[in-house]
């Protein structure tokens, strides 16, 4: 059974609470949008597709167990419930966003039908939010498959493809599959990947503690490096694509991912070797035309300078703890979606068409 971070059907959403990774696993049950702003705000679960389902399908199973009984109270609980599930983790990623305008949107819209009824239009949210989880491990998998192939053709066919990704893109933070992680088990499926070196990724560590648990549980061929390596494997490991994922990708390409991505991106320039995004087309905010506009979440300090709450930086040394940051297109090869592999400058119009 491949890893999933949520286990949903109609009326009952369980989530895999990721701070216990890798020692425990757990999963929790959310009975409604607050239980799951509280799971996103805690980072029990993370990762921009994941918020966004997760946030959805808390409002699911809280109409599903107690329906409103009047349109105007729906469509203002909804409208509340979603401004909470944004408010969780407000800055970079765009999916809970992006989910939260596109559900008011067509509430609005359905209820303007005639012989609209509370009860179907409710039936509505819960499906356009189930509907959700379904699309994006299609768009995962197609993903990994796209980018899998668009990587093997442009290796000049060398027997295994040796991959570096960063934080955490796979199954624990998507409904599963995984975005970057997704091209790593499409490879592997293939029979192509010769080998993975994930990053540590300092300081929430989502490589030691999630990716790599990710991959020796699909039995991946994989070593852990800290981000400090990453220089030296691009040069003496063969590294043949850096592939990661994205929390927001903007009009021209620009990309905001976890922090360390700009520098891997500056290396893979340096050495010569194709730096891939891969992420859905929910993950990509084209109102948006640079990178320069997108909000950084800046975290605590304490997960800087702790390690398992015991502090091992200096006290009274100052601490800047971005949680992302933004990789300019010009140092991106392409942009791996489920509708296709685009150069930055291609995406918004390769995006646009088949909408
Ligand atoms: C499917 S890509 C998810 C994206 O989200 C992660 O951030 P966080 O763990 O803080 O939610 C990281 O940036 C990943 O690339």
């Amino acid at each position: 059974m491949s890893l999933e971070s949520v286990r949903y059907s109609r009326g009952s959403l369980l989530v895999l609470n990721q701070l216990l990774l890798p020692h425990s696993s757990q999963y929790e049950p959310v009975t409604g949008v607050r239980e799951g702003a509280d799971a996103i705000r805690t980072m029990k679960v993370r990762g921009a597709p994941a918020i966004a389902i997760v946030g959805s399908l808390s409002l699911a199973v809280e109409l599903t167990a107690d329906p409103p009984q009047q349109t105007s109270d729906l469509l203002a609980f909804v409208r509340e419930s979603m401004e909470l599930l944004v408010g969780a983790r407000p800055a970079t990623a765009v999916n809970m966003k992006k989910a939260a305008d596109e559900l008011n949107s067509f509430l609005v819209q359905e209820a303007e039908k005639p012989g609209a009824t509370v009860q179907g239009l409710t039936d509505s949210v819960v499906l356009w939010a189930e509907t959700l989880l379904e699309k994006d491990v299609r768009d995962n998998r197609m993903i990994g498959d796209l980018g899998a192939q668009h990587i093997l053709d442009s290796t000049n066919g060398r027997a295994g493809v040796v991959i570096m990704t960063h934080c955490n893109t796979g199954s624990l933070a998507t409904a599963g599959y995984g975005t970057a992680l997704g091209v790593v088990r499409s490879l592997q499926a293939m029979g192509r990947l010769s080998h993975v070196f994930c990053t540590e990724t300092r300081p929430y560590n989502q490589g030691s503690r999630l990716t790599a648990y990710e991959l020796v549980y699909e039995k991946t061929p994989a070593t852990l490096i800290t981000d400090s390596m990453a220089a030296v494997t691009m040069r003496d490991r063969q590294v043949s694509a850096v592939v990661v994922g994205a929390d927001r990708v903007v009009a021209n390409g620009d990309t905001a991912n976890k922090v360390g991505t700009y520098q891997l991106a500056v290396l893979a320039k340096h050495h010569g070797i194709p730096f891939y995004v891969a992420a859905p087309s929910t993950s990509c905010d084209l109102g948006l035309p640079t990178g320069g506009s997108i909000v950084i979440e800046e975290r605590p300090s304490r997960e800087l300078t702790d390690i398992n709450g015991v502090r091992v930086a200096a006290p009274g040394i100052g601490v800047w703890n971005p949680a992302f940051d933004v990789t300019p297109n010009g140092l991106i090869t392409a942009i791996i979606t489920e509708r296709g592999v685009f150069k930055p400058e291609e995406l918004k119009v390769g995006l646009s068409r088949g909408l």
